[in-house]
């Protein structure tokens, strides 16, 4: 049976580029870039990526293991679905990135940097989600979904978390459902638009659009995936257009906006965060949580918390971000 990530880190030719099970045909569309489509007529489009930075493992091996699923049989296909490993050059190498990092560059943001393999990557992608979604619109799809998976580089004091990208419209009340099904235990919204790949997603092609966050970045085979089985769940059932599992946790899931992007933009930025804080870390009006020449970032609200708090981006880049419940 096709193995799209073992064909994929083999990199190089491929020799079985398109193939078809008893109820889906599939086919390679580019390195790490799967399109699979039932047989039946149906309604939705599904977009699936991981890999975006290629240390964050536990994604990658939850979007094998479903695809395999699909092509084995042993689970119905019931959309149109795209499977991206995204950024397969960072992948071998175990790192995040190669040269910069790609969940900045989308929404065209690529050509603002010197070419590398992640603007070229990055582009490549853009271009493959604008062909899927185009295509499966055609042939009648007309909900579309875009869920990229990711792990953070600290630890997190909520351990499951989804990240909405800003957007004008109204939130999906589906989209809202499903993620509380599946187990996230709180969800950021963003107040300004990035380079993400779900910003892309949802501001360009108005897909319902989610970064989920599962746990902390640990090499292949170290991952426990007991603790994402909600959100395993929530794919499975979305791919094969059955019911909304259950939440299995009693808690609520909470809701978080970001009120301040942190962004490192002078050469002398120094974080305050301790090195060893968790995301989701509470600092107290007034604490200072960064400082650079021209700027100092304080907490504003009676209080606030931490998330991806990172001293060692790029200038220009985000190097935290401070959240408030709502
Ligand atoms: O732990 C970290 O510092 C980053 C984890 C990660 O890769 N998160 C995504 C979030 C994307 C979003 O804001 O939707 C990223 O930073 O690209
Ligand atoms: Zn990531």
């Amino acid at each position: 049976m096709f193995d799209l990530l073992a064909v994929t880190m083999a990199g190089g030719p491929v020799t079985e580029p398109a193939g078809q099970t008893e109820t889906l045909d599939w086919q390679w569309r580019g390195e790490g870039i799967l399109e699979l489509s039932p047989r039946v007529p149906c309604d939705t489009a599904v977009v699936i990526s991981a890999g975006i930075h290629g240390n964050e493992t536990v994604p990658i091996e939850l979007l094998n293991q479903l695809t395999g699923e699909l092509l084995s049989g042993a689970r119905a296909l019931r959309v149109r679905l795209l499977m991206l490993l995204g950024n397969p050059a960072s992948m071998r190498l175990n790192k995040r990135f190669a040269d910069a990092d790609m969940n900045r560059m989308f929404g065209g943001r690529h050509a603002r940097y010197t070419p590398n393999d992640e603007t070229r990557r990055a582009q490549e992608l853009e271009q493959a989600m604008a062909l899927f979604y185009r295509s499966a619109t055609a042939a009648g799809a007309l909900h579309r979904f875009h869920y990229d998976l990711h792990t953070a580089i600290r630890g997190s004091l909520h351990v499951r978390f989804g990240l909405l990208p800003l957007q004008t419209r109204p939130k999906s009340e589906a989209m809202l459902a499903w993620l509380s099904a599946c187990g996230l235990d709180a969800l950021v919204h963003h107040r300004s638009p990035g380079g993400t790949f779900t910003h892309f997603s949802s501001e360009v092609f108005q897909a319902d659009s989610c970064t989920l966050e599962l746990g902390k970045a640990l090499p292949f085979g170290s991952n426990d995936h007991s603790q994402f089985t909600g959100i395993r769940r929530g794919l499975e059932t979305l791919v094969s257009g059955e019911p909304l599992p259950a939440r299995e946790t009693g808690k609520p899931m909470l809701h978080f906006r970001v009120v301040q992007d942190v962004i490192r933009s002078q050469e002398d930025f120094h974080l305050f965060v301790p090195a060893d804080a968790l995301n989701f870390t509470p600092f107290k009006k007034g604490e200072v949580i960064a400082k650079e020449t021209g700027k100092t970032y304080r907490v504003a609200e009676e209080e606030e918390v931490v998330l991806f708090p990172n001293p060692n981006v790029a200038l220009g880049l985000r190097a935290g971000l401070m959240l408030a419940k709502m």
